[in-house]
């Protein structure tokens, strides 16, 4: 088995993939901490040959990590944004302090569509481009719905926005403090993701297809009007690309990875952006 982790700032997500069948056997994910016990936290460590991680916590939560995991698994691969890797040029100037999570969303992502645009929903709501040809333009980071909720300190943050409720509700005016608060950050999130998206295909002449990932892609997905795909998977697509190790990994296939979504004509994109200028 391999054991796939993605440590984020909230949340520590883990998969266990079957290393013959390539496929998905089991998955999990705990509050990430200072601390991960194998049993309890993630699976037993004995079924695994190898780990894949991605991680933007403390550094010292990565090193004691992978200190405990090298002591159990035969290998243990660690993500890190470099210069270059699999056609993809860092936008960054300084390469290595680029988040993880992006670079490997944004590997995926060119892996998967070519040029696209890497939309990660989490603690931060990051938004990347690649360019055709593989150029990475750099990026952008809002915080996440839950971030923004509790920065404002209303009492409102254990009511989380209804990922089933209906996107048209979510724009009216709140008449609650709480729908007041959801309504906005909501707004403030796809309006952020959907602006910072024409402004980048306008500026660079092209109309890329773009990709949800994170634990609010569902519901940021209901509210962008922009056609996109969900890609649950799209950081573990990352770490397969770079450190591919079963079959279908080796002959380029990433585990749950969308139909490439159509792009809108960069002309309406551009109509867009002109008339919310003119409002
Ligand atoms: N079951 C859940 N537990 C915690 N957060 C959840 C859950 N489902 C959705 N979320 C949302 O997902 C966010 C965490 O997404 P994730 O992509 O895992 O973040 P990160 O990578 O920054 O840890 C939370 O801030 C919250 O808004
Ligand atoms: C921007 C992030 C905090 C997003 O992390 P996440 O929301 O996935 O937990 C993370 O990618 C990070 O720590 N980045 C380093 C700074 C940068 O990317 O410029
Ligand atoms: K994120």
């Amino acid at each position: 088995m391999i054991l796939d982790l993605d440590i984020g700032n909230t949340l520590s997500k883990w998969r266990l993939k079957d290393t013959e069948s390539s496929e998905i056997r089991s998955r999990g994910a705990v509050w990430t901490r200072e601390e991960w016990r194998p049993g309890a936290d993630i699976p037993d460590l004995d079924v695994v040959e190898a780990v894949r991680i991605s991680s933007v916590a403390r550094r010292e939560v990565l090193n004691d990590t992978v200190a405990l995991l090298r002591t159990r698994v035969p290998r243990v691969y660690v993500g890190c944004s470099t210069r270059e890797a699999l056609g993809v040029t860092n936008g960054y100037d300084e390469p290595w302090r680029l988040g993880v999570d992006r670079w490997l969303g944004a590997l995926a992502g060119y892996q998967l569509a070519g040029g696209c645009c890497a939309v990660d929903c989490g603690s931060a709501i990051t938004v990347d481009f690649v360019l055709p040809g593989g150029a990475h333009a750099g990026g952008y980071i809002v915080p996440g719905l839950r971030l923004m909720k509790e920065s404002l300190r209303l009492g409102t943050r254990n009511v989380a926005i209804d990922p089933e409720g209906e996107e048209d509700t979510l724009l009216t005016p709140g008449r609650t403090t709480v729908d007041a608060v959801n309504h906005g950050i909501y707004v403030a999130a796809i309006s952020a993701v959907q602006r910072i998206y024409s402004e980048v295909c306008d500026q660079h002449g092209v109309a890329l297809p773009m990709l949800l990932t994170g634990g609010d892609a569902r519901v940021v997905s209901r509210g962008v009007a922009v056609p996109h795909a969900v890609w649950p998977d799209m950081v573990y697509g990352g770490l397969e690309a770079c450190f591919p190790l079963t079959l279908a990994e080796r002959a380029g296939r990433m585990s749950g990875a969308p139909d490439v979504p159509a792009s809108p004509a960069l002309e309406k994109i551009r109509a867009g952006l002109a008339f919310s200028m003119l409002l």
